[in-house]
C-alpha cells in the first residue's frame, strides 16, 4: 500500500498530530454508542469492587479508534496505561518482564495481538485466568518450572483481525468489543470538533462533506480535515464551506462517495480484469502487487461495508452497485443468483 495514501485508514507518518483531537474520556468519545454504554457500567463496576477490569478485546479496521478507547477506559478506571504490541514480544521473557511490573488493576494493551508468537501467547493464557506465570528456567534435564504470582490486571488487545486469533486466546477475553464503522451524524460532530481545535473556520455543511467522504474512520476524517485546511488556506478561503471542501477533497483523489484512487484500482480491477469475479484474495493481492493483509484490512472492509464487494466462499465478487460506480454494466450471472437479484 503506497504511504501517502491519505484516504487508508492505516496509522501514517503524522498521524501524531491527531492526538490533539484525541478524546481523553467516555463522555468525550463519539459514536459507538452500545459499546461505550456496556464500558461505563463495567468500568463502574470493577471500580466499585475495586477490582481490575475483566480482559477487553478490541477488534475493527484501522483508524476506529481502539487505541483511543484503550487509554480511556484506563484513565476512566484511574490506573497506570502500559502499551505494547504483538510482534515487539519476541520472546517468553519480554512478556513476563512486563506483566510482573504491573501495579494491581493497571491495563496492559497489547496491540497487534493477532501477531503475538504462539510461545509468548502460551504464557500469556495462566497469567490472564490466574495471574500467574508458568516459567521454564534452564534447558535440557536442569530444565525447571516456576510459578509466579502476578497482580491482577486488565489485558486489552486490539486487532484488526479477530478472526486471526486462535480460540483459546480469544476465550480469555470477557469482554469483547467489534468497533464499527463510524456513521456521517457522528464523523461531522468529529471533524467539526477537530476543526475548533485547529481553529478552522468550518461550516457544518462543510463539516459534513468531510464527514461523509471519511470512510466511516475518525482517523481518515482528522487527516483530511488537516489536509483541507492546508489546500483552503493555500486557496485563500477564510471560510470552508461545502464548495471548499468539495473542491479540496477532490484535489486529494477522494471521489463524491469517499472512495480514493487505491479503491477504484481494486474495483476496476475485479470488474474489468475478472470481469467481477469470484477472484481469491491472493490473486487479487497479486494484481495489484499489494500485500495481501492490506486489502483485507484496508481497502475491502470498507467496500464491504458499502456494498460494493461481497466475500464469498469462492473468492471476492463485485456487486452491481460496483458495475454501476465504474459506470459499467454488470454481466449477467446465472451463477450468482441471490448476489445479483434486482440489480441495483
Ligand atoms: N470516537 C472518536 N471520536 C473522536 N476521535 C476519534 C474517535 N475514534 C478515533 N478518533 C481519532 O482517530 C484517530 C485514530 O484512532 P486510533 O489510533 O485509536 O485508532 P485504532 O483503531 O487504534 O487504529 P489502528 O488499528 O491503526 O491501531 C485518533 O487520532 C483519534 O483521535
Ligand atoms: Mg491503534
Amino acid at each position: 500500500m503506497s504511504d501517502d495514501r491519505i484516504i487508508s485508514g492505516d496509522n501514517q507518518v503524522g498521524d501524531g498530530r491527531d492526538r490533539a483531537l484525541r478524546p481523553l474520556s467516555f463522555s468525550d468519545f463519539v459514536g459507538q454508542k452500545t459499546a461505550i454504554a456496556n464500558l461505563q457500567v463495567y468500568v463502574e463496576a470493577a471500580r466499585r469492587r475495586e477490582e481490575a477490569l475483566d480482559h477487553l478485546l478490541l477488534s475493527g479496521p484501522p483508524g476506529l479508534g481502539k487505541t483511543t478507547l484503550s487509554q480511556i477506559v484506563a484513565r476512566e478506571l484511574g490506573v497506570n496505561f502500559r502499551a505494547t504490541s504483538g510482534p515487539v514480544i519476541s520472546k517468553a521473557g519480554d512478556l513476563a518482564a512486563l506483566l510482573t511490573n504491573l501495579e494491581p488493576r493497571d491495563v496492559l494493551f497489547i496491540d497487534e495481538i493477532h501477531r503475538l508468537n504462539p510461545a509468548v501467547e502460551e504464557v500469556l493464557y495462566p497469567a490472564m485466568e490466574d495471574f500467574e506465570l508458568d516459567l521454564i528456567i534452564g534447558e535440557g534435564p536442569a530444565a525447571r518450572s516456576i510459578k509466579i504470582d502476578l497482580a491482577p490486571f486488565t489485558l486489552i488487545g486490539a486487532t484488526t483481525r479477530a478472526g486471526l486469533l486462535a480460540t483459546p486466546l480469544r476465550d480469555r477475553f470477557g469482554i469483547p468489543v467489534r468497533l464499527e464503522f463510524y456513521d456521517t451524524v457522528e464523523l461531522t460532530k468529529i471533524v467539526l470538533r477537530g476543526a475548533s481545535k485547529l481553529d478552522m473556520n468550518m461550516t457544518a455543511d462543510g463539516a459534513k462533506e468531510i464527514a461523509r467522504r471519511a470512510r466511516g474512520t475518525p482517523r481518515v476524517a482528522g487527516r483530511l480535515l488537516r489536509r483541507v485546511r492546508d489546500l483552503s488556506e493555500h486557496a485563500g478561503d477564510t471560510q470552508i464551506d461545502v464548495a471548499a471542501a468539495d473542491a479540496a477533497l477532490l484535489r486529494l483523489g477522494v471521489d463524491n462517495i469517499g472512495l480514493d484512487k487505491q479503491d477504484m484500482r481494486y474495483l476496476l480491477a475485479l470488474c474489468e480484469m475478472f470481469s467481477g469475479g469470484p477472484v481469491g484474495a491472493d490473486t487479487m493481492a497479486a494484481a495489484l502487487s499489494e500485500a495481501r493483509d492490506a486489502l483485507e484490512d484496508v481497502i475491502e472492509p470498507y467496500l464491504i461495508q458499502q456494498g460494493f464487494l461481497q466475500r464469498t466462499p469462492r473468492g471476492r465478487v463485485a456487486t452491481p452497485r460496483a458495475f454501476a460506480h465504474l459506470g459499467l454494466s454488470a454481466p449477467v450471472r446465472p451463477d450468482l443468483p441471490d448476489l445479483f437479484e434486482g440489480g441495483v
